[in-house]
This record gives structure tokens, sequence and C-alpha cells, in this order.
């Protein structure tokens, strides 16, 4: 049996598209695109590309970027003066601080200065305990859009044992409070946890988020479930996930390769979050 390979370029390309009505729309209510701000501190390049990516992707919907990019020495009370202006500014709806940030910045502190209201990566601690407590709210981008791939494949996630591997704020946890949220049974597991393998072969889905190269084996994946990996190693040979693909394909029933799977996803679902936050903002402006 060979696993099916869950096309995430064709997927999002599929939401762009649909969002780029939707943005349409909604420009010819207000008058005004909704308008996402990325900050990029310094020049890291891999850093430079996904925001790149994501100021691209904002065109090519209709969504109005807004391209800051304080030098790699800023100081944290200029990026948060910046953040505050943002936050002030009616013609961003969105605002996104690429992580990771310079060493003598501190990442948590510029994203929880973010406007609850416009945290389109849904990483303040506002957005955190929305989605804790079960309340509507901004999602994080990237478990937010392998929700929506797990449900384009069918899944049901009701009752299901679902492994996360990965405990990050960024992904790990919020992954893990949405399927939660859709009544999955679910287990976290990370570097202290014994017998991964065997955790691991439990989960109808399992998800990867680790950021090892190749770490989960073939004969860790139980026959027929889903395998969502959601790594990014940029190896000499290329960009490779936490699974063994090769290996997995055989045994699941269905997998998001690397790249092309749960990566241009992330970049469709900060537009959405942009759109919707833009429609939060004029709910709260203009009451009808
Ligand atoms: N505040 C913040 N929010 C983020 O969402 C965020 C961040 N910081 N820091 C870095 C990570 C990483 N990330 C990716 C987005 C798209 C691809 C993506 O489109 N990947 C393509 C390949 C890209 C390539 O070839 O390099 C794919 O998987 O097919 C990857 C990684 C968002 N992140």
């Amino acid at each position: 049996m060979s696993a099916t390979i869950i096309d995430g370029k064709a997927s999002a390309a599929r939401l762009r598209a649909a969002l780029a009505e939707e943005v349409a729309e909604f420009t010819a209510e207000h008058g005004t695109p909704p308008g996402l701000a990325t900050i990029l501190i310094g020049d890291d390049p891999a850093s430079a590309v996904y925001v790149g990516g994501k100021q691209k992707a904002c065109a090519e919907v209709g969504i109005k970027g807004f391209d800051h990019r304080p030098a790699g020495d800023a100081s944290r009370e200029e990026v948060l003066a910046l953040i505050d202006e943002l936050n002030a500014d009616p013609a961003v709806s969105g605002i996104l601080c690429q992580l990771p940030v310079p060493d003598h910045l501190d990442g948590v502190e510029l994203t929880n200065r973010i406007d609850a209201g416009k945290d389109v990566d849904g990483l303040t601690i506002a957005s955190a305990g929305r989605l804790a407590l079960g309340m509507d709210g901004l999602r994080s981008c990237t478990p937010a859009g392998v929700m929506v791939l797990l449900e384009e494949q069918g899944v049901e996630l009701q009752g299901a044992e679902c492994v996360v591997l990965g405990r990050s704020n960024l992904f790990g946890k919020p992954m893990a409070q949405l399927l939660l949220g859709a009544n999955a049974t679910v287990t976290m597991c990370h570097s202290r946890t014994r017998d991964l393998g065997e955790v691991c072969r439990r989960a109808d889905v399992l998800i990867a988020a680790v950021g090892v190269p190749h770490l989960v084996k073939g004969d860790w994946i139980k026959p027929g479930a889903v395998v969502i990996d959601v790594g990014m190693n940029r190896l000499e040979s290329g960009l490779t996930g936490d699974v063994d693909f090769e290996a997995a394909k055989d045994v699941a029933s269905a997998i998001t390769p690397v790249p092309g799977g749960v990566g241009p996803m992330t970049i469709a679902l900060l537009l959405r979050n942009t759109l919707q936050a833009a429609r939060a903002q004029r709910r709260a402006t203009f009451p009808s």
C-alpha cells in the first residue's frame, strides 16, 4: 500500500483563490483592503525568504502589505514604538513579528505588544488563552492549516488517538488544543518522553514538529495512520521534514510531504486570519 500524498501546495492555492474573492468583496464594501504588517528584525536569510513569501501572498489576494525591516541592532524601545504605531493604524488589520528575533530582544515580549485583535499569528497571551478556554479568536496559522488539511482528507478526529511530537508555543501547544477542541484524544510528546516510538505507534494521526530530520521511523507508524510532517530542516541535500518519508509512505494511509505540505498552508491561513481580523475590526468600529 502506498499513502495518499497530501498536496498542501494545491490546497493552499485553492484557499488563496477563495480568499481573493472574499478580499475583493471586503474591499468593495469598505473602500479599503485588509492590511498585513510584517516586522522582520535584522537580515537572517531564511527569515527574509519566509517574510518575502508572506508579502507576495498578500499582494496576490489583494491584501495590502506593510513590510517593516528594522535593523538587526534595533533597540527594544524602537521596535515597541513601531508595534504601537501599527496597533493604532486603522489601515493595518494584522501584525506579525517574525520569529526568532535577535538575541538582545525578547520575542515573547514583542509579540505580546501586538493588539490582540491584530494578532494574526495567534501567539499573544490573549489568543492562546482564548484557544485554551474554547473561545473564538485568531488561531496560530500552522496548526490551523493542519486542521484544514485533516478536514479535507475527511479524517474523523472525534475519539481518534492523536499524537503531537513537539511542545512549542508556536505549534505543538496550539495544535493539541485544536485537536482537543475537535474531541480527539491527544498525547503530547517531547524530548523527555520515554519510548517515543511506542507512543507514536498508538497514533491514528501522528503530527511531528520537533526539528529533527527523519526522527520518525517507518516502524513508529501504525498501519493506515495519517502522518503530518511540520518539520522544516534545511540540510545540504535540501529541505526535509521530521519524518522518514520514504519509509512512512508505505505504512501510512496519507502523509504530507516537505516541502509542499504544511508550509504553504501556514501562509494561506495567515491571509485568512488577516481577513478575519479586518472583518472583526469593522464590526467593532461600525456596529450595525
Ligand atoms: N511569527 C512567526 N510566524 C510564523 O508563522 C513563523 C515564524 N514566525 N517564524 C518561522 C516559521 C516558519 N514558517 C514557515 C512558513 C511557510 C513555510 C513554507 O512555505 N514552506 C515551503 C517551502 C519553503 C522553502 O522552500 O524554503 C513548503 O513547505 O513547501 C515554511 C515555514 C512560519 N513561521
